[in-house]
């Protein structure tokens, strides 16, 4: 819209409006395509589940920023730069620490973001620390080998557990595992944690990755949109519902209590965790992705249970209500089998989708627009401010 062409306010001109931009297409992107009618995802034209059937989440990090998969020696370089960066920094480490033990993860780690991202730029200005995109996914390529470090060694410094360093013989996925817990992790768990990352990796607009475009769209850095978008993640309307999934199974405790449960939360309008989404309205592209790694877990440790209770939930959920579960409904419990603590797993999030966030930076900043849209103005007409004698 040409300034010409923006309503004036006192024109009687009533421009719609589109809330939570709801069916706004508000710019291009070649990153991904998400198809509410096909009900598919594809990541630079590939389908989701198959790059999470075949590839190991370093590629699909590539992928992602580069437009092409990696080859054998652009995915060894890849890797290189991921491991030189997985030991968690002195200044980081000290960052953290400052914060409580009770402090939620997700805070924690957009206080590590910003902490790396002071570091990145240390003496630039602004502009300078803008970067064109080619920086930006070098410096994403850093930021993506540090964050594992961060998530782990959080969920450590909570359990009272000391911090475990990486090792270099191990892929990303198996390496976050080991450091979080200190134990050689099963193929299945790292296949399963692997796919999750995949599936996690990139939404098109989603919220967070539209904040992380608002920032850099007024050509701010890397680092800076990469803060502001953990932040709009964490609610739980987006990724917070993977915590409140497991919050959820917790409360209703087995399958068996689940009618009577759901009676009280319908009755009482709350919103189920889990279920439904802005774009799928059909289910999500890639929920029997996530369910069948969640099947191999429910399977490794021996927990018939809670598939009983996943499954009675669903079921009856979406008779109900014809509303289908999103991701975080199969990750969440994945998450829980795998031991990680419930607040973890929005981190565990934001260690996938910072892939998706910094490609988007880094296409944004390639054809840039300042995103400004307007709004419809409901507040009182122009009045006079009272005198003194008046007030
Ligand atoms: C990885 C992700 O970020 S996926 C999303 C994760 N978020 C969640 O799981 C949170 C629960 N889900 C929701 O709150 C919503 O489905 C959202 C926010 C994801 C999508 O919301 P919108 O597209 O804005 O749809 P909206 O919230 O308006 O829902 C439409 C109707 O379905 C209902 N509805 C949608 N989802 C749910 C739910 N999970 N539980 C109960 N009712 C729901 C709404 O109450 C609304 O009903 P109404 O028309 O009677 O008021
Ligand atoms: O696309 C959305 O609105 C939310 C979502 O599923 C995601 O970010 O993965």
């Amino acid at each position: 819209m040409t300034a010409s062409t923006i309503p004036s306010p006192d024109s009687g001109d009533q421009p719609e409006v589109r809330k939570g931009l709801a069916g706004v297409v508000a710019d291009v992107t070649a990153i991904s395509k998400v198809d509410p009618e096909t009900n598919s995802l594809l990541y630079r034209g590939y389908p989701v589940q198959d790059l999470a059937a075949t590839q190991p989440f370093e590629a699909v990090a590539w992928l992602l920023w580069h437009g092409d998969l990696p080859t054998a020696d652009e995915l060894a370089g890849l890797r290189a730069v991921e491991r030189e960066h997985r030991a968690l920094t002195d200044d980081v480490r000290a960052a953290i620490d400052l914060l409580p033990t009770s402090a939620h993860p997700m805070d924690e780690l957009r206080t590590a973001v910003s902490v790396i991202g002071a570091r990145e730029v240390a003496g630039l200005s602004a502009l300078e620390a803008a970067a064109d995109p080619d920086e930006t996914v070098a410096r994403s390529a850093r930021l993506f080998g540090a964050l594992p470090a961060v998530v782990a060694y959080g969920q450590r410094r909570r359990r009272g557990l000391e911090l475990v360093e990486p090792r270099d013989d191990l892929d990303f996925s198996a390496n976050f595992l080991w450091m979080t817990f200190g134990t050689e992790p099963a193929p299945v768990v790292v296949d399963a944690f692997n796919r999750s990352m995949i599936l996690y990796a990139e939404h098109s607009f989603n919220a967070s990755t539209f904040t992380a475009r608002v920032v850099t769209s007024t050509l701010s850095d890397v680092h800076s949109a990469v803060v502001a978008a953990i932040g709009a993640l964490k609610g739980p309307l987006h990724g917070g519902a993977n915590e409140a999934v497991m919050d959820t199974f917790a409360e209703i405790g087995s399958a068996d209590a689940v009618p009577g449960w759901l009676d009280d939360a319908l009755a009482s309008k709350r919103k189920i965790m889990g279920f439904g989404h802005r774009v799928y309205k059909r289910g999500d592209s890639r929920v029997p992705t996530m369910k069948a790694a969640l099947d191999t877990l429910v399977e490794h440790y021996g927990r018939a249970d809670l598939a009983a209770l996943y499954d009675a939930l669903e079921a009856e959920f979406v008779e109900r209500k014809g509303i289908y579960p999103n991701l975080d409904y199969p990750s969440g419990p994945a998450y829980h089998l795998m031991d990680f603590d419930t607040p973890t797993f929005t981190p565990l999030f934001v260690a996938a989708r910072v892939t998706g966030w910094t490609a988007h930076v880094a296409e944004q900043q390639a054809a840039n627009a300042l995103i400004r849209p307007l709004s419809r103005y409901v507040g009182p007409e122009r009045r006079e401010v009272p005198t003194a004698a008046e007030s």
